[in-house]
């Protein structure tokens, strides 16, 4: 008797370790997905903490590794997949609906509201699909001709108000910077970019989105540690939604900071947490 044939129905990625992504098409389940993209994380701190103790040879190894994984692209595409209507979704949605009343009060007559979109992924997600708003687009690896590539932390300052956005998005973008100083840096560098010089009454708003982890699961930082540090910056919480992965949060610059210093402290203590943290000095 032959033998049996066996289906042709691929097996999933989330039966391999590590999984890692060929091509732009692959589907990924969620839980490859999330195993990649966590994985990923966890190799940008490895390599963060081997730059810092100035071990090239580790730092090589986990570049090595990093590729091995297919790389940010990789990374990127289970981001994606992520954004997918089934696996929770595109977060500007949220954004959008937020702002939805003020946006009402737009005209075609009027220019439209800039966005700084950090970590783009689509240049079809809801905010770029919304006519009011103009969306520029960065990426550390830009995936479509509309995003630029480009690090946040080395864009140049901008010089006029013009130049300026009335609204920065940094969903799941803050939880990509490998080590905390970084995380306040990019926090303080968003003051820089936001004017008030709006035509509408929209205030300079900042949109975050972090994995919920970040803020329920860490030893160095709680929801209320956040809200501190965005304080110290002037910014005033306006909207918070939550779902069982995701944190999200709408924020309005005062202009009313008052610089505090915030230490890797802490806050939450249990062999179970995460070490997500976010530092600034006062300057
Ligand atoms: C998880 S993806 C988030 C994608 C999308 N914003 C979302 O909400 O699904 C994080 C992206 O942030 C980008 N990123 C991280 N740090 C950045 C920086 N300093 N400047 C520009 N992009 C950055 C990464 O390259 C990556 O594509």
């Amino acid at each position: 008797m032959p033998p049996k044939r066996r289906s042709k129905r691929p097996g999933l990625l989330s039966s391999t370790r590590p999984p890692t992504v060929k091509s732009k098409h692959a589907t990924l389940s969620a839980k490859a997905t999330r195993t990649l993209i966590r994985s990923h994380h966890q190799l940008l701190k490895a390599r963060t903490q081997a730059e810092q103790a100035g071990d090239d040879a580790l730092v090589s190894s986990i570049n090595a590794q990093i590729e091995a994984n297919g790389g940010l692209e990789s990374y990127q595409i289970a981001s994606k997949i992520g954004q997918s209507g089934e696996r929770g979704g595109d977060s500007s949605k949220t954004l959008v609906d937020w702002i939805k009343p003020q946006l009402n009060e737009w005209k075609t007559t009027l220019p439209k509201l800039r966005v700084l979109e950090v970590g783009a992924l689509s240049t079809k997600n809801v905010c770029s699909r919304t006519p009011s708003l103009e969306v520029s687009r960065i990426d550390l690896n830009s995936q479509e001709p509309g995003i630029l590539k480009q690090d946040f932390m080395e864009r140049p300052l901008p010089s006029t108000e013009e130049e300026k956005f009335h609204i920065i998005s940094l969903s799941l973008v803050l939880n990509y910077v490998p080590d905390p100083v970084g995380r306040g840096d990019m926090l303080k560098r968003c003051v820089q970019f936001l004017t008030s010089n709006c035509p509408i009454s929209l205030p300079p708003t900042l949109f975050l989105v972090l994995p919920v982890a970040c803020v329920d699961n860490s030893r160095y930082l709680t929801e209320e540690r956040l809200l501190a540090i965005l304080a110290s910056l002037g910014f005033h919480l306006v909207e918070t939604r939550r779902t069982s992965k995701l944190i999200y949060q709408l924020w309005n610059y005062t202009g009313v900071s008052s610089p505090q210093s915030f230490k890797k402290e802490m806050l939450n203590p249990g062999h179970k947490r995460n070490n997500f943290a976010i530092i600034m000095g006062e300057s």
